[in-house]
């Protein structure tokens, strides 16, 4: 049986995007899902994600990291989604759609770049040298010294599978302050167990942890990424960071065929 899939990037985090509109996918194959997301035996992608349909809001999205595996909120794919819902007229320029951390709204501008709203922020662990949130996925993030010659991988690694953070395990980010408003980030991503291009809740929480340590008191952030350039924008009541806006492009690479 032959099954149609889409690739879009955001910033270089890649995703098989699948219509399942008609509930066709089989859901609960892990070993399909890591193979589609295989970048030599399959279609190669840090994730892949379904569109559904859904009774109340625009669509619904399913999440898989390249594992196979489901997983919390991806924002670079929620991003991707939204592109990929108006490729297929499935929506006009915004939407509401529900994903495994509740309601996102989403607005897609003239020259492509996608606004998706992300969860509120609070419970914001800050520690010496670490910060620790969950902006629909779980977050380390920790400012380091020589960002482009650390080894993410390695170091990303040991606190991702450390006590620290025990069996669920965490994303980890690490940040460079390039200036008052502007932040470089590389990320060690759970489930794809790598380093990926970007990470869109990453790249939020970078932007919070910023603000929450008073590295920054800016409410909109550049984020620098090894993929390309995101955005976050946020308003601060206390320690809950709400209007949390994840901004940048979500581009349609190819589409094809592959047997199942
Ligand atoms: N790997 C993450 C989910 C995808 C996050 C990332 N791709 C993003 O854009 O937010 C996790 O299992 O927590």
């Amino acid at each position: 049986m032959q099954l149609e899939f889409y690739k879009y990037q955001g910033t270089g985090n890649d995703f098989v995007m699948i219509d399942n509109r008609s509930g066709f996918f089989p859901k609960e194959n892990v070993q399909l899902v890591a193979r589609f997301c295989d970048r030599r035996f399959g279609i190669g992608a840090d994730g892949l994600i379904l569109l559904e349909n859904d009774e109340v809001t625009d669509f619904k999205m399913v999440y898989y990291n390249s594992d196979g595996n489901t997983s919390s909120m991806c924002g670079n794919g929620g991003r991707c989604l939204v592109a990929f819902a108006k490729d297929l007229n499935v929506i006009r320029d915004s939407c509401t759609f529900i994903a495994t951390d509740g309601l996102h709204h989403a607005s897609v501008a003239n020259d492509g770049i996608v606004s998706l709203q992300m969860i509120d922020v609070t419970n914001i662990k800050i520690e010496t040298d670490y910060t620790f949130m969950n902006t629909g996925s779980p977050h380390h993030v920790q400012l380091v010294e020589d960002l482009e010659h650390y080894n993410v991988k390695e170091n990303g690694a040991a606190l991702r599978y450390g006590s620290l953070y025990g069996a669920a395990g965490s994303n980890i980010n690490f940040v460079k302050k390039i200036n008052e408003d502007t932040f470089s980030l590389r990320t060690y991503e759970r489930g794809v167990e790598d380093e990926t291009l970007a990470c869109g809740t990453g790249a939020t929480a970078v932007a919070i942890a910023m603000n929450a340590t008073g590295q920054t008191n800016a409410s909109s952030i550049k984020l620098n990424v090894e993929g390309g350039k995101l955005a976050v924008s946020f308003d601060k009541m206390g320690d809950l960071f709400t209007n949390v806006f994840l901004i940048g492009p979500a581009e349609f690479v190819f589409k094809g065929v592959i047997e199942i």
